[in-house]
């Protein structure tokens, strides 16, 4: 590709420089093939779109340089500087030059940038071109690199970069060669340097950080120069981009409603100031295309970034049919999957199979914005609500920075603030696509093998909202919850009000994906101790007024380039913290180098602070399937349901709370299936569909004082690992279903249970007389899962049983609860045969 060619296809353009303020805010009219520098403040790290003074009514296309490009390497501490690049910037623009921001690449002490500059006049490495402003306003004559350094003449700056003082630490010249070379390696430069092909490539110089220093490194490519000739054809289409561009394509019309390629993504700016910091662009595509072992992305084009056009009315009154260039998208690692960066949230579009893709509108929003009634949510109240609204119409206002350089290497991003930020300031949304929970368990099991973690899963607070709900369907019908108890209208009037507990955990999406749809956010790294923001959920309208969102506020002053990170666990109670410290197998080993780490990290936020589900849960300690064998008394009395079905439970009373879903169902059980070998009297006829084959147990905790001694007690018999198939204790497992609910139940302390009020039906139903036997219902807090209940068995061992079904639970125990030391931890063993402890 000749040099002409390269700057008409990828829009390569000089603009004129203009006056001190600004006028880009309001003149974004420009069009295609004269988009411009206005990419490069977005492009470069910490410089700020608002303090380059483009005018992009005067943009105009690139002369044919009269020169071939050069190159220029500046050191990161450079770069990252707004002051800096102003200048650097300034200083080419003065020249009619056109800078290309090209690739980066990293040595321990210096990143170096690969700029390509159109050259319209021969620059030397000891040119000494151009004036700068020293800080007492004289106007001094430097050589280039310290008029990078210096103050713009055209803008003052008094942001205080303390990465500008690493610029006074000399990095050698090797290992600026050695940068360079890598840099001159990469696909990315050699495409640049392919595309300069024919043309004289002059490497300019090397900014060494120490201002005085210049070294010039000669490029790989040198080759002969030749003058391209003829000026690029202006293109006449009249389009209004209120999104920023880098090196656009303008290949085909464009067409409203259809993607359009460009290079990458630019803001959103529809208003001032939206997101206009987020300097995400180049590290996210690096982050989210296919990489060589090296890291580096295999090419540009694989992480070209499309722009969708979307009918939202622009505010640029210049053009004749305005549309907005909503966000963008890059491939992702995932080739069916596509990366948008987006400002709002997105939604399943309801009662769309196909979970359509809607953008939040603040239109839609506003007016349902309201305070957090989550009782036990520790939410900004009034605040965070009315920050949730500036954000969604502002976007962010912080300057911030998305790169590499983390405590966690090379490999991983993270957030860095560009500038102070002080304590209690709300920085973003976690924004994303909001997933109901059944399909983001889906959607996990592709990401996590893909090593995509960007799931925030805020079931755990939603289930706050949802055990209320419970507790009001429990308790307020019938005079409790005692399962299987009352009859006819009680009966049903309860099991349709379950449902609608399902239908609310169903209906209402409780994790965003940040996958494929998100901003800023998702590149928020975990810190285990010391983190310095945190997250606040707010209650919200749209779709649902049960909606949550999630902000992410700092919690003390940052400063200009520290990390940001946000503490994944804060959830946790201390409990739940030691207990997988003790076995954080198949969790992400944390790196956040934190006195007090963890040692993991969850794989998404929060998880498994809900359900233990999942990996977490299989991992936990003491966490093992136990098929248990349930006797069926009859099957005569199922109840088809459609819907998904739910274990309830009060939750009032003494350490009884529990709530079960079921997955998938399609029938339940009328009346109840209770446990084990061990004969329950008077059991009721019940069936439990084959098809019901995963009931999901979120929480038990059994936690009465009698119910722990009498499981000390157990556990001091001599042989306790046989006691299930022995049928000689009191403790067994006890699944009782009717129409709707399933519960299971009771406890070897049935009797203590069953006397309880408001126990429920854990246990305790009296009118299924199910004695309701719990796995020892000594523990303090347990999880239960059942996960497969299959065909009923002939071969039932219980007399009084026409049909056995098999039913897996795990349960997950806390071993301390058991009086048995130190790392003791009890087990349940597979076959439903053992239930003993081991040594953890
Ligand atoms: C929301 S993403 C954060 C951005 C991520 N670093 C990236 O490059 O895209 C969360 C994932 O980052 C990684 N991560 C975040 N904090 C970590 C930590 N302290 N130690 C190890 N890995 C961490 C884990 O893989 C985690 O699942």
């Amino acid at each position: 590709m000749s040099w002409q060619s390269a700057v008409v296809q990828k829009g390569w353009i000089s603009i004129r420089l203009g006056a001190s303020t600004c006028k880009a805010e309001t003149a974004f009219c420009i069009e295609p093939g004269w988009i411009s520098a206005q990419e490069l403040p977005c492009a470069i790290p910490g410089s700020r779109h608002t303090e380059v003074p483009w005018v992009y009514t005067d943009a105009r296309p690139l002369p044919p340089p009269e020169y071939p490009p050069h190159v220029v390497y500046v050191p990161q501490g450079l770069i990252t500087s707004r002051t800096a690049f102003g200048s650097l910037h300034t200083r080419c623009l003065e020249k009619g030059l056109a800078l290309k921001f090209v690739t980066v690449a990293s040595t321990p002490n210096m990143q170096v940038l690969l700029v390509l500059v159109a050259g319209h006049q021969p620059l030397l490495p000891t040119s000494t071109w151009g004036r700068t402003s020293s800080h007492s306003g004289q106007e001094v004559t430097r050589p280039f690199q310290t008029q990078l350094v210096g103050a713009s003449p055209h803008h003052h700056h008094h942001y205080h970069d303390p990465r500008q003082q690493q610029q006074q630490q000399p990095v050698s010249n090797a290992i600026a060669t050695a940068a360079v070379a890598r840099v001159a390696a990469t696909p990315e430069t050699s495409e640049v340097l392919q595309q300069a092909a024919g043309h004289d490539m002059t490497c300019l110089d090397i900014l060494t950080s120490a201002a005085s220093a210049t070294t010039a490194v000669p490029v790989p490519v040198a080759a002969q120069a030749r003058k391209a000739t003829g000026p690029a054809p202006a293109r006449k289409t009249q389009a209004c981009f209120n999104g920023y561009f880098l090196l656009f394509k303008p290949e085909r019309d464009l067409q409203p409603g259809q993607p359009y390629n460009i290079w990458w993504k630019r803001r959103n700016s529809e208003r001032r100031n939206r997101d206009r910091d987020i300097l995400i662009w180049r590290e996210d595509l690096l982050q989210m295309g296919p990489r060589q072992p090296n890291g580096l992305p295999q090419s540009e084009q694989a992480v070209r970034l499309q722009g969708y056009w979307d009918g939202y009315s622009s505010q640029c009154g210049a053009a004749a049919n305005p549309r907005l260039l909503h966000c963008s998208q890059v491939q992702s690692v995932m080739s069916d999957h596509a990366f948008l960066y987006v400002t709002r949230p997105w939604w399943p579009r309801p009662g769309d199979p196909q979970r359509t893709l809607e953008p939040s509108r603040s239109d839609q929003l506003d007016g349902f914005l309201r305070e957090c009634n989550c009782g036990e949510m520790k939410c900004g109240k009034l605040r965070a609500r009315q920050e949730l609204k500036r954000l969604r119409e502002e976007g962010v206002l912080y300057q911030l920075e998305v790169r590499r350089g983390s405590c966690l290497g090379n490999e991983h991003l993270g957030v860095f603030a560009g500038e102070p930020i002080q304590a209690g300031r709300f920085l973003f949304e976690y924004v994303g696509v909001w997933l109901l929970d059944g399909e983001a368990e889906a959607r996990e099991k592709i990401y996590e093998p893909a090593g995509l973690h960007y799931l925030y899963d805020l079931s755990h607070r939603h289930e706050v909202l949802e055990k209320r709900e419970v507790r009001r369907i429990s308790v307020g019908v019938g005079g409790g919850s005692r399962g299987g108890g009352g009859g006819g209208v009680c009966k049903k009037r309860r099991a349709n009000r379950a449902v609608a507990a399902d239908d609310l955990h169903a209906e209402i999406p409780l994790v965003v994906d940040a996958t494929n749809v998100g901003n800023v956010a998702r590149f928020v790294n975990h810190r285990c101790e010391g983190a310095n923001l945190v997250s606040v959920n707010v209650c919200m309208g749209g779709l649902d007024e049960n909606h949550m969102t999630i902000m992410i506020r700092t919690l003390r002053d940052v400063q200009p380039g520290e990390e940001l990170t946000l503490d994944y666990q804060a959830g946790l109670e201390p409990e739940e913290k030691e207990r997988i410290r003790a076995e954080p197998e198949g969790l992400v080993p944390c790196r956040c180098g934190a006195a007090s780490c963890l040692g993991f990290v969850f794989p998404h936020i929060d998880r498994a602070v809900r359900t233990w589900s999942g990996k977490a849960r299989r991992n936990a300690v003491g966490t093992c399937r136990l098929p248990i064998t349930m006797a069926i008394a009859s099957r005569a009395t199922t109840t088809p349901t459609t819907s998904t079905s739910s274990i309830s439970d009060s939750g009032i009373g003494e350490g009884c709370t529990l709530a079960v879903e079921a997955a998938d169902a399609t029938a339940t059980a009328a009346g109840s299936v209770a446990s084990t070998g061990r004969p329950v009297p008077s059991s009721r006829a019940c069936k439990i569909s084959d098809q019901l084959d995963r009931v999901e147990m979120m929480k038990v905790d059994l936690g009465s004082s009698e119910q722990q001694l009498q499981h000390q007690q157990l556990h001091n018999q001599p042989n306790h690992e046989d006691t299930i198939e022995d049928d000689e204790v009191k403790g067994y497992c006890c699944v009782s279903a009717e129409a709707g609910n399933i519960s299971l139940g009771g406890s070897g302390a049935s009797q203590t249970l069953r006397d309880r009020p408001g126990s429920g039906s854990v246990g305790s139903d009296s009118d299924s007389g199910k004695a309701g036997g719990v796995i020892e219902g000594a523990v303090a807090s347990c999880f239960l899962e059942v996960v497969s209940v299959v065909s009923p068995d002939p071969q039932s061992r219980n007399a009084d049983c026409e049909d056995v079904i098999e039913v897996s639970c795990a349960a997950v125990v806390d071993a301390r609860t058991y009086g048995h030391g130190p790392g003791r931890q009890l087990r349940y063993w597979g076959g439903g045969r053992r239930f003993g402890s081991e040594e953890g």
